[in-house]
C-alpha cells in the first residue's frame, strides 16, 4: 500500500522538527520486502533444483533459411540456427533439455513475474489496463517509409504471436494495441528491419519485445543453455539499452511476456556484482537485456557471444549512437562475432530520432522500415507543459511553492521527478528538501546501484514522493503515479526535454511538466516554444521573445527529423545526399562512416556513468 504524499511530508516536516536533523532522505530506506516493489534478486530468481543438471549441447550456428521473410539479399543468406529441429544443424541436440513448449524443458519452475496467480485468466472486461485512456491515440498521425511496409493490425489478435505470448497479453489487461503496437509489431514479426520513432509512454517496449519472443518460440530453437563446464553463452535476441535501471525494467516486463514461453530473458548491468550475473548466464539465455558497458565485458571474458544473435534492438537508440555510446555500440554490433546486418533482424526505437544519428543508425540497418507515430517526440497533449521565468536563486522557493501546490490539490498517491543538471545539484537539492520537511531521495550516476535502486523502489512505493534526479533517470523509466516534472535545470538538447517530461502522462493518462526558464536557458528558447506550439500548449510571451532572439543561436536545437511528426525519415530528405552508391541507400553502411560531429556536448564519460 503506497503512503499518502501529504501524509508522509507532514510526517517528515514533524521529524525534522523533533530531531533538527534532515529526513535523512529515505534513500536507503525502503522496506525490502515491502509490497509489489519488493526486490527479487537476477540470481536468486528461477533458481533450479539442485539436481538441475544440463544435458550436453554442441551450440554451434549452421546456415540456411531466410530470417527476414521477405526477400532480397537475406534470402538464402547465412543464418544463425541453432539447432532449429528438423534441419539437420544439430539434430543430436533433440533429445536435449530446454525444448519449448513452456516448461522451461521440464527442469525450473518458473517465478510467477505477475506476482498473482497468472495461470487464472481474469474475465475478459475485467482486462482493461486501468487507466489507458485509448481515445487519446485514435486520432495520432502515423508516417511508414521504406519498401513493402506490412500492414497495421487493429488487434492483437491478428497478429500470429502464438497463444502464450497472447495469455500473457491478457494478463497484462492489453486490449488492443497502442499506435506504434499496431504498425511496428506487423513489421517485426515479417522479420524487417525497422527504425521506429514514436512517443514517450506509448508501449514501444512491448512493440519490440513481442515479435521477439514469438519469433523464437515459433522458430523451435532450444534454450541457449551452455554444456556444463562451458563457459561461453549464446543468447538469439540482444536488447540494448542506455541505463542500468532501463535494463532492469525492460528486463522485468520481458519475463512478463515471455512467462510460461520456455523463452529465457536475463538481465546484465554495471554497477552490480558479475558473479551473479554470470551464473544466471550460465543457466542459459535466449533473450539479453544488457547495458554497453557490462556487455562489452562480458565479451571480452568471451562469457557472452553474440554469434548466434537473430534480434538486436537497440531502445532509446539516439541516445545508444550519441557520441557518449557510439564507440562502445560499435564495437559490440560492428566488431564482434554478431552476424551483420541482413543476417539478422534489428530494431532500433526511441521517441527522439535527430537526423545525425538516423543517419549512423543506418549502418547497423538492411533495408529498414521507417516508423514515425505522433506528433514531435512526445506524448505531448497529454502533457500540459508549463515554463516559469525563474532566476537561479529563485528556483528553491519556485519549487518549494510548486510542491505545497501539488500537497493541497493533487491526488495524495502523486509522484513527483525533479530534474537538476549535475549530480551535485541532486544532492544538494534533496537535503534541502529533506530538512524543509519534504521527503524526498535522490538519484544520480555517483550514487552506488544499491542506492540508486533503493531510492527508486522508495519513490516508486511513495515512500519518498519526490525524487530528484539528474539525466540518468530521463529515458524509458515507467513509473505510474508520476503526476508532476519539474525541470528545475532545464537541458540544453529540447530532446531530453522531451524525454524527462515524458515520465509523466504515459499509456494515455495525463500529466503536469514544469520547466524553469532564465537566461542561461536561451540556447533552447526557439525549439521549445516550437515544441510546445505543436503539443497545442500556452507559450508565454516572453519564452516567444526569448525564441525569436535565438533563433540562429547555437546549442542542440536540433529537432527529431523536424516537420509535424516524431520524425521523418532521413531518407527522405531533399537535403540528404545519396551519392556513394545507390545500393548503400536501403542496404545500411556506406554513409562516411560514424562522424556524429556537429552536436556535441554530452559530456565525455557519459557512458561510463551510465552502464
Ligand atoms: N497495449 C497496451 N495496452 C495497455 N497498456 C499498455 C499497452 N502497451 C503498453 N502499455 C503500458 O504502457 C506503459 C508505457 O509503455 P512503455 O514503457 O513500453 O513506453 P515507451 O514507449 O517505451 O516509453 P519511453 O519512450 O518513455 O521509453 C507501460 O506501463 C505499459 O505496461
Amino acid at each position: 500500500m503506497r503512503a499518502s504524499w501529504a501524509d508522509l511530508a507532514a510526517s517528515a516536516a514533524a521529524d525534522n522538527v523533533t530531531s533538527g536533523t534532515s529526513s535523512s532522505n529515505g534513500s536507503v530506506a525502503a522496506a525490502p520486502g515491502a509490497g509489489r516493489g519488493s526486490y527479487v534478486p537476477p540470481h536468486l530468481r528461477n533458481r533450479p533444483p539442485a539436481s538441475d543438471a544440463p544435458a550436453p549441447v554442441n551450440a554451434r550456428p549452421t546456415s540456411g533459411g531466410d530470417p527476414s521473410g521477405f526477400g532480397g539479399p537475406r534470402l538464402g543468406g547465412p543464418k544463425n540456427d541453432f539447432g532449429r529441429p528438423g534441419n539437420g544443424g544439430s539434430g543430436s541436440r533433440s533429445g536435449g533439455w530446454g525444448s519449448r513448449g513452456g516448461s522451461w524443458g521440464g527442469r525450473e519452475r518458473e517465478v510467477n513475474p505477475f506476482g498473482d496467480d497468472a495461470d487464472t485468466e481474469p474475465a475478459f472486461n475485467e482486462q482493461e489496463n486501468s487507466g489507458i485512456n485509448f481515445d487519446a491515440y485514435e486520432d495520432i498521425p502515423v508516417e511508414t517509409s521504406g519498401e513493402n511496409v506490412p500492414p497495421s493490425v487493429s488487434t492483437f489478435a491478428e497478429i500470429d504471436l502464438g497463444e502464450a505470448v497472447n495469455q500473457n497479453i491478457r494478463r497484462c489487461k492489453y486490449v488492443k494495441p497502442t499506435p506504434v503496437q499496431r504498425y511496428a509489431i506487423p513489421i517485426s514479426v515479417a522479420g524487417r528491419d525497422l527504425m521506429a520513432c514514436a512517443q514517450t509512454g506509448s508501449g514501444k517496449t512491448a512493440a519490440f519485445c513481442f515479435p521477439i519472443i514469438s519469433g523464437i518460440m515459433k522458430s523451435g530453437q532450444q534454450i541457449q543453455r551452455p554444456p556444463r563446464g562451458a563457459r561461453t553463452v549464446y543468447p538469439l535476441a540482444l536488447i540494448l539499452s542506455p541505463t542500468r535501471e532501463l535494463s532492469m525494467q525492460i528486463h522485468e516486463e520481458a519475463r512478463k511476456f515471455s512467462y510460461q514461453t520456455g523463452v529465457r530473458v536475463v538481465v546484465a548491468y554495471g554497477g552490480a556484482p558479475i558473479n551473479q550475473q554470470l551464473r544466471e548466464l550460465e543457466r542459459g539465455v535466449d533473450i539479453l537485456v544488457a547495458t554497453p558497458g557490462r556487455l562489452v565485458d562480458l565479451l571480452e571474458r568471451a562469457r557472452v557471444s553474440l554469434q548466434a544473435i537473430r534480434y538486436l534492438t537497440l531502445d532509446e537508440a539516439d541516445r545508444m549512437l550519441d557520441m557518449g555510446f557510439e564507440p562502445q555500440i560499435r564495437k559490440i554490433v560492428e566488431q564482434m562475432d554478431m552476424p551483420p546486418p541482413g543476417e539478422r533482424q534489428t530494431m532500433l526505437f526511441s521517441a527522439t530520432f535527430p537526423k545525425e544519428i538516423q543517419r549512423m543508425a543506418s549502418d547497423f540497418l538492411y533495408n529498414y522500415i521507417f516508423l514515425a507515430v505522433g506528433r514531435v517526440g512526445s506524448s505531448t497533449d497529454l502533457i500540459m507543459q508549463r515554463v516559469e521565468f525563474v532566476h537561479d536563486a529563485d528556483k528553491r522557493s519556485y519549487l518549494m511553492d510548486l510542491l505545497h501546490a501539488q500537497r493541497e490539490t493533487a491526488d495524495k498517491q502523486s509522484l513527483i521527478l525533479v530534474f537538476v543538471e549535475t549530480k551535485k545539484g541532486a544532492d544538494s537539492l534533496e537535503d534541502w528538501l529533506c530538512h524543509n520537511g519534504f521527503p524526498a531521495t535522490s538519484i544520480h550516476g555517483d550514487k552506488m546501484q544499491q542506492e540508486r535502486e533503493m531510492a527508486l523502489r522508495s519513490f516508486k512505493s511513495g515512500r519518498t514522493p519526490i525524487l530528484v534526479a539528474t539525466d540518468v533517470a530521463a529515458r524509458g523509466l515507467d513509473i505510474p503515479h508520476v503526476a508532476h516534472v519539474v525541470n528545475f535545470d532545464l537541458p540544453n538538447d529540447i530532446d531530453d526535454y522531451v524525454h524527462r517530461i515524458g515520465r509523466t502522462g504515459r499509456a494515455g493518462k495525463t500529466g503536469l511538466a514544469t520547466a524553469f526558464f532564465n537566461e542561461s536557458n536561451t540556447n533552447i528558447a526557439r525549439s521549445l516554444s516550437e515544441l510546445m506550439q505543436e503539443a497545442n500548449q500556452e507559450v508565454p510571451d516572453w519564452l516567444s521573445r526569448y525564441a525569436t532572439r535565438s533563433s540562429f543561436g547555437g546549442g542542440r536545437n536540433r529537432r527529431s527529423g523536424g516537420n509535424r511528426f516524431g520524425g521523418r525519415d532521413f531518407r527522405r530528405d531533399s537535403t540528404f545526399s545519396r551519392g556513394g552508391g545507390g545500393s548503400n541507400y536501403y542496404g545500411g553502411g556506406g554513409y562516411g562512416g560514424s562522424s556524429g560531429g556537429g552536436y556535441g556536448g554530452y559530456g565525455s564519460g557519459a557512458a561510463s556513468a551510465w552502464d
